[in-house]
């Protein structure tokens, strides 16, 4: 039996006589003298207690047995943040590296940022929102307000920045934004800080994602130009 259970844990069959010393050998328990070990399928009376485990012959017994952990063996735990003295908006390792806690490294200095008041968006009126001027664009209405595309110069684009009759010069194209007004999301007044000069710049440092060219192709009038000497 006991080289059966050998050869079935190693996987070969053993010969009992060329037994390795380092293969775990098992000590077969035997009943007390003089109580007959039965058969298994022997019924032994009202037995209630349990089944040993691990079982008397298994291999977990032959192992060590299992390091218990005392109190000096395991990590301290951190020390005690010290909420109490807690200042907002001082930090204190700086204060006194003593009274500072493990969340130190989770306190600031910095001020909240206040956002930015620079890009709002207006409350479009009802007929204009970006679809609205997809539609007027595509609509054939004269948006440009010019039979020709001209070369403008910087003087003359200048003339052209009253809110009804106002251009704007973005990338090198010159064109009539009177029409876009009423249907720029960052409102009407932003649209006139650029009204009869090149915009280019300040259209880029907002939002250069936007795409003029594609938004304000049916209002071109011309290209920039040089001032003619
Ligand atoms: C005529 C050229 C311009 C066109 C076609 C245009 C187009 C647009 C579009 C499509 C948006 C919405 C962007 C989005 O939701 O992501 C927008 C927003 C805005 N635009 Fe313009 N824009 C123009 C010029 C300008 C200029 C010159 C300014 C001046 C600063 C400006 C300021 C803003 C602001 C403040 C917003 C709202 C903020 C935001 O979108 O988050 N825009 N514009």
């Amino acid at each position: 039996m006991t080289s059966y259970l050998r050869s079935w844990l190693i996987g070969t069959p053993v010969v009992e006589e060329n037994l390795d010393t380092s293969i775990p050998t098992f000590n077969r328990v035997s009943p007390p003298p003089g109580e007959d070990e039965g058969s298994d399928t022997e019924f032994e009376g009202d037995d209630d207690n349990p089944p040993v485990f691990p079982s008397l012959s298994s291999a977990q017994r032959v192992q060590s047995t299992p390091r218990i952990l005392t109190d000096s063996h395991v990590m301290p735990p951190p020390p005690l943040p010290h909420l109490f003295q807690r200042i907002p908006g001082v930090n204190l390792a700086v204060r006194s590296p003593d009274v500072s806690s493990s969340l130190s490294i989770l306190e600031t200095t910095a001020r909240p940022v206040k956002p930015s008041k620079k890009r709002d968006k207006v409350a479009l009126a009802p007929g204009h929102s970006p679809l609205d001027w997809a539609n007027l664009k595509t609509s054939g209405t004269d948006l440009r307000g010019v039979d020709t595309l001209m070369r403008i110069p910087p003087s003359v684009l200048k003339k052209h920045n009253k809110r009804d009759d106002a251009w704007s010069a973005f990338y090198g194209k010159v064109y009539n934004i009177t029409p876009y007004m009423n249907f720029h999301p960052g409102g009407e007044r932003e649209l006139m800080r650029v009204a009869g000069r090149d915009g280019t710049k300040l259209f880029a440092s907002t939002h250069a994602w936007v795409n003029a060219d594609f938004m304000l192709d049916a209002c071109l009038v011309g290209f920039l130009v040089p001032e003619p000497s």
